[in-house]
């Protein structure tokens, strides 16, 4: 299957478990996995036939600055579901990563990769 993929996406948002984290906002990065057939899109040359990158992006960071929650598990599979319902693909890997979060680490963060049922 052929892949479209979102890279470093930066958002700044609320987000975490604790209350100092309720208070001010901090960066998340997003990488994106979508399998998808290319081959329409290819064949047409039209934006309308592919899953527009763009668009999905302007997705992740109007859902995830919308409504603060707590995990990043809670985020990412929100994140997997809307993605799986509202585009053309069969199967998405979300990773996100919150390098603030462990100052002993470069960054952590949660991935996972779901697929559409039929
Ligand atoms: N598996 C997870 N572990 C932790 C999370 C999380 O979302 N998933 N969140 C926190 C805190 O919000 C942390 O980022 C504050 O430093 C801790 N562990």
């Amino acid at each position: 299957m052929d892949k479209v993929f979102i890279s470093q996406l930066q958002v700044n948002t609320i987000i975490g478990v604790y209350d100092f984290e309720k208070e001010s906002k901090q960066d998340l990065f997003f990488d994106v996995e979508m399998l998808t057939d290319i081959r329409a899109a290819a064949q047409s040359d039209n934006i309308n036939d592919a899953v527009d990158y763009a668009v999905v992006s302007e997705r992740i960071i109007a859902h995830t600055t919308a409504k603060p929650v707590e995990l990043l598990e809670t985020l990412v599979e929100q994140l997997a579901s809307i993605i799986l319902t509202e585009f053309n693909v069969q199967q998405v890997m979300i990773r996100v990563s919150k390098p603030a979060a462990v100052a002993a680490a470069k960054t952590v963060g949660v991935e996972i990769t779901r697929i559409r049922h039929a």
